[in-house]
């Protein structure tokens, strides 16, 4: 497993940075559906009762229709992990303290975290981007996180995240406060209360789930003139790994590379992009739903039904990656198997005449 780590401050830089991501927005392609059409019949043919590998026999589909090639592939697939840091922090909206985003990636580059032994186990590669990862945002009770200068860079550092002929990306975060940052960026997509958008995190106590509400409340209060547009709400209420992450999610999108969403904070992400257009997401899909409890009501606005459910609750691509095992298994079965033919098996009987 190869590892990486890429450490920069995002350039600022150009005017109307925003009009170029919603003109990359608009030249998103669509699904090759001729390629999941050649997969279906391929399944049609392999030795199993028709449809028995349930979702795995869709999986493999969708990545036929975005990778735009039958069969699919899952042999070169990467977790690209988003290190920021959150002014909000301070606030005491973490069981930890905000040093452990900086101590984290050090681990990783050690090979000492969770994830590092996820991807061992299925041959993921591992990429970190530290994104000015000691050098916090402000605090979005009092400021905007990004001016728009510097979202719209922090968004293409992301793209960069696909380079190197990947052919699935999982997008994971490293960052202290940033279950706040989420919920807060949730709430000012979808609405609702605060209170229905904050959980635990790293594990605050009913106090730190109170300070998160509030500082979350704080925020949609100070920007609340300034939220309708999505991109907009991500560089006020947001955060760098949050927009590294939406960035990285539509670079794939453009280059035909399949996405795998992780958990709560990666998924907020995401939902800027389908805030903008609905059908932006089509190329990802949930790795796992977890245990951080606004997840399940954000993946019901998207729309999309998880592939684990584990009870993780933490971060780091982790849950996308334990997913990358499940596409890995739809695309062996799907390109490994026989036919009925090959394999001399008899198949389905006929229906009786009637
Ligand atoms: C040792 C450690 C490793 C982590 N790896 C991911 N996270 C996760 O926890 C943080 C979000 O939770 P909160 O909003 O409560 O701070 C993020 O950094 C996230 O990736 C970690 C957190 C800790 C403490
Ligand atoms: O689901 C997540 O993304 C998550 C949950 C807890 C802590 N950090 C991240």
């Amino acid at each position: 497993m190869a590892l990486t780590t890429e450490s920069r401050v995002p350039p600022v830089e150009r005017g109307l940075p925003f009009d170029d991501i919603r003109a990359l927005l608009a030249r998103m392609p669509g699904p090759a559906s001729a390629r999941a059409d050649e997969v279906r019949a391929r399944e049609a043919q392999l030795v199993k009762p028709t449809g028995a590998l349930g979702r795995l026999e869709s999986l493999s589909e969708w990545l036929a229709a975005w990778q735009d090639r039958s069969p699919p592939t899952v042999a070169r697939p990467m977790v690209a992990i988003f290190a920021g840091a959150h002014g909000v922090a301070a606030r005491g909206v973490s069981a930890y303290p905000a040093e452990v985003t900086r101590q984290m990636l050090d681990a990783f580059g050690k090979g000492h975290a969770a994830i590092n032994q996820i991807c061992a186990a299925f041959d993921i590669g591992l990429k970190v981007f530290d994104l000015a990862a000691d050098r916090p945002t402000p605090d979005i009770t009092e400021d905007a996180a990004m001016s728009e200068a510097e979202c719209a860079a922090t968004m293409a550092y992301g793209m960069e995240a696909i380079h190197g002929g990947i052919d699935l990306l999982v997008v994971g975060e490293m960052g202290i406060g940033n279950t706040t940052v989420a919920a807060t960026l949730a709430c000012a997509l979808y609405g609702g209360q605060p209170e229905d958008w904050v959980g635990r995190g790293t594990g605050v106590d009913d106090e730190g789930l109170a300070r998160k509400a509030s500082a979350a409340r704080a925020a949609l209060e100070r920007h609340r003139d300034h939220l309708d547009d999505p991109l907009e709400a991500l560089r006020r209420v947001g955060g760098r790994e949050l927009a590294a992450m939406a960035g990285a999610i539509l670079a794939a999108r453009l280059q035909r590379v399949p996405v795998v969403l992780d958990g709560y904070v990666a998924t907020a992400a995401a939902s800027v992009l389908h805030a903008l257009d609905a059908s932006a997401l089509d190329h990802c899909v949930a790795g796992h739903l977890s245990a951080e409890t606004a997840h399940a009501r954000l993946l019901a606005k998207l729309e999309m039904k998880p592939l684990l459910d584990l009870g993780l609750r933490l971060g780091e691509g982790s849950g996308g990656a334990l997913a990358v095992s499940m596409l890995k298994a739809a695309v062996a079965c799907h390109t490994g198997m026989a036919t009925f033919a090959e394999a001399a098996v008899a198949d389905r009987e006929p229906a009786p005449e009637a």
